[in-house]
């Protein structure tokens, strides 16, 4: 088939690394946190040792997600630190470290850019409604707080990835607002890499009792956020939250592009395994799309990066055929 007609759909293979499970917050959807205190954080051996046999299996993204500590406690310089030297030991160690953990001073941005590729944030819902539901104990989900970080990694062009947790309580005149503040956003600094369209899927530990986000509307979403978004923001949808095959397709043809990071466990939404690459290759190919790896820093975002850091992407550019991304990419661009 010429390369012109290839439907391609892209993950980024990926290993998790959780420096700490504390959270000052308590998001009531959330399975991940634990109190203050109580979650040990991982030291730089512990992760020395689990990446060491990592470095043979193709594995290009290191994800570091993280629960938080307190921007004015005594104990948040030492949690940076933490992290930013996990950055810098996963990327000595070969990997394309991306991190999210939780809103970031401009200063600890600007240090964060030098060990990762491209960072994240997930704006979940701008409306403040949640913030006397979901997020009622959540300091950091204040919309303005999440909003500033956007405008910050666009003032200091960092490859930023954002999207929306759906189905948390929120209105569907509230998704269109959300989706227009990140394209308002990305038309001024144009760094958004991509959304992440992620439907809210009950686990074992959450206290907010509301059914899964109803599989069948992802579609409808995700077409009008196709309309909403600038044609250069890739649309990602967790293939473990989307039960159904069927539905799975249906997303990739309402104009999702991504997978996202697929590793041995999601360590967000435990309850719900990931896919592993083989089994997505089998729901795809029979529909006509093909799975490509790609590298958690998209093409276009190279030339933001340090020189040091360009030289590890360039590495992982040679097997990940990139031609062909930014082939379909200015496809759908033109098509759009
Ligand atoms: O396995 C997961 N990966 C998650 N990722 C990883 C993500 O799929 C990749 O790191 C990016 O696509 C970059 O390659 C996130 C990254 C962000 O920046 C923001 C939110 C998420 C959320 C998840 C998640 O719930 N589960
Ligand atoms: C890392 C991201 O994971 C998402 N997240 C947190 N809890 C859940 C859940 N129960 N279901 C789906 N997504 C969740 C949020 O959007 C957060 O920002
Ligand atoms: N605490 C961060 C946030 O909510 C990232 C991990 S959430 C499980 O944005
Ligand atoms: S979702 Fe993130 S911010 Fe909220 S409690 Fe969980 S770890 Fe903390």
């Amino acid at each position: 088939m010429p390369i012109n007609n290839c439907r391609l759909v892209t993950y980024s293979p990926a290993y998790t690394i959780v420096p700490t499970y504390e959270c000052f917050n308590r998001c009531s959807y959330c399975n991940f946190r634990s109190e203050p205190g109580k979650s040990p954080w991982m030291s730089i051996s512990d992760v020395e040792s689990i990446l060491k046999p990592l470095q043979s299996q193709n594995i290009c993204e290191i994800l570091i997600l993280s629960g938080e500590v307190h921007p004015h406690s005594s104990r948040r310089q030492a949690w940076f630190g933490r992290i930013y030297d996990l950055c810098e030991l996963a990327l000595s160690m070969g990997f394309l470290p991306h991190t999210n953990a939780g809103p970031l001073s401009f200063e600890e941005m600007q240090k964060l850019k030098r060990v990762n590729v491209s960072m994240g944030l997930m704006l979940e819902q701008l409306t403040p409604a949640l913030l006397n539901t979901v997020h009622r104990h959540a300091p950091s989900k204040l919309p303005e707080v999440r909003l500033q970080q956007l405008q910050w990694a666009g003032e200091l062009q960092i490859p930023f990835t954002t999207g929306l947790l759906l189905g948390i309580g929120e209105t569907v005149n509230d998704w269109w607002e959300t989706l227009e503040a990140i394209s308002k956003l990305h038309q001024r600094y144009h760094h958004i890499q991509e959304v992440i369209l992620q439907p809210h899927s009950p686990g074992h530990q959450q206290t907010f009792d509301a059914p899964p986000f109803d599989p069948h509307k992802l579609p409808e979403v995700i077409a009008k956020a196709r309309q909403i978004l600038p044609p250069d923001i890739t649309i990602q949808i967790p293939p473990n939250l989307v039960k159904d095959n069927c539905w799975l397709l249906a997303c990739i043809e309402a104009g999702a592009r991504d997978l996202g990071g697929i590793g041995p466990k999601d360590e967000v939404n435990p309850d719900y395994p990931h896919v592993q690459e083989q089994a997505l290759r089998e729901i795809l190919q029979p529909a006509g799309w093909e799975l490509v790896a790609r590298s958690p820093v998209y093409p276009q975002f190279d030339t933001w990066l340090s020189g040091e850091l360009q030289t590890a992407v360039k590495r992982w550019r040679k097997i990940t055929p990139v031609s062909l991304l930014s082939e379909q990419q200015s496809r759908d661009f033109r098509n759009s």
